[in-house]
């Protein structure tokens, strides 16, 4: 029952991994989505102001170590990054008692499919033909005419600038949560890391001539020069703003509460780094958080299970960034994912 032997006409995890597989070829030891990326280690920094809508141990006023992971969108590892992709950001936050906060963000506050079925039949519908090497544009066509939503994720994309480097760009939890207070209330929030870095836009029409790895190359020697660093803030929505549709903003309007501060310290190699046998599934979460109605949330647990169980399972694979090669692998005994403890000052 669990395999999904008695029911094939449901959706099951293993669908949405073979669909991944099918669309970007099966790239043994990688990721199946995201397989580009660059792994970094720093801290989070509390400023208190969380606690009041969240009991989450990672508000109080202490510092937290944080491992991450640049990436970008698709399960090619050697993808040239001149491509019009979402620049993400993977955390894992290692608290007190045990408790771990995962999370997978994206540049973009919004996400092109509101349910895993749509998110399965986008990935059949632009999966690229063997015979030209492009997708079907009539399947596109077709998957488009009844997902307005997706069409206009699409419009979007084409005219919002791309931030020119991963350490200029927003990251967004897209999906929304709950969040509970030590008094028991409880709202569903969203978040986002705004850089300190100024934004500035990379030019589209260059973007086919780029180096393969120029992207990662470009974060890898800021991280030489010096910490980046973002400020975490809290987005309350208004009475009505969806909670259960990932594809739908909130208006910029909505009030924020800035809640501390991420400080990305270095790059590590993700060979036998502290990256590669993570998985950042974003329900992952401590006493004070939960998942929302948002049914993109449990998917993405199950789907991310799959493609880990998978990957985890085959000969791991080297790093497909050159750049990955000329930072320092872990001292034997000292794995880079041993960070201090977190230490607490006040709450
Ligand atoms: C149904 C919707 C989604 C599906 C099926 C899906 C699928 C996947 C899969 C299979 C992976 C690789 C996991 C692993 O092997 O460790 C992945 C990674 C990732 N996903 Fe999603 N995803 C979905 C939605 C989202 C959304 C809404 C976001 C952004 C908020 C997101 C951001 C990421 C990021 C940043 C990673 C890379 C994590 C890393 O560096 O290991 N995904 N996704």
């Amino acid at each position: 029952y669990a395999g999904g032997w008695l029911s094939p006409g449901r959706l099951q995890p293993a669908k949405i991994v073979n669909a991944l597989e099918g669309h970007d070829g099966k790239h043994e030891g990688f990721r199946r989505a995201h397989a580009k990326g660059l792994c970094v280690v720093g801290h989070f920094d509390g400023n208190g102001q969380g606690l009041a809508l969240s009991k989450a141990s990672l508000f109080r006023r202490a510092t937290t170590p944080v491992i991450g992971r640049f990436s970008l969108a698709g399960g090619v590892p050697n993808a040239g990054d001149g491509r019009v992709t979402f620049h993400s950001l993977a955390l894992k936050f290692d608290l007190p008692q045990g408790e771990q906060w995962r999370m997978a963000l994206n540049h973009v506050p919004v996400f092109p499919v509101a349910t895993p079925q749509a998110f399965l039949d986008f990935q059949l519908a632009t999966t690229p033909d063997p015979a030209t090497g492009k997708p079907d544009p009539a399947k596109v066509q077709a998957y488009m005419a009844q997902h307005p939503e997706t069409k206009a994720f699409a419009d979007y994309m084409a005219k919002a600038p791309l931030p020119s480097s991963f350490a200029n760009a927003n990251y967004n939890s897209v999906d929304a949560f709950r969040f509970t207070n030590d008094q028991g209330q409880t709202r569903v929030v969203r978040w986002i890391f705004t850089p300190e870095a100024p934004f500035e836009e990379l030019d589209k029409a260059t973007l086919a001539d780029r180096p393969r790895d120029f992207l990662f190359d470009e974060v890898a020697g800021r991280l030489a020069q010096g910490p980046l660093v973002w400020h975490l803030s809290v987005i309350l929505p208004n009475d009505g703003d969806p909670t259960d549709d990932a594809t739908k903003p909130w208006p910029d309007d909505r009030q924020r509460v800035e809640v501390g501060t991420l400080t990305i310290d270095r790059a590590v190699t993700e060979d036998d780094g502290p990256c590669r046998d993570v998985n950042f599934d974003p329900t992952i979460l401590p006493a004070g958080v939960s998942p929302s109605d948002d049914p993109l949330l449990a998917a993405r647990s199950s789907v991310y299970a799959v493609g880990y169980t998978r990957r985890t399972g085959e000969p791991a694979a080297a790093s497909a960034l050159a750049t990955d090669q000329a930072f320092p692998a872990p001292a034997a005994n000292q794995p880079a994912a041993s960070q201090p403890a977190a230490k607490e000052s006040a709450q």
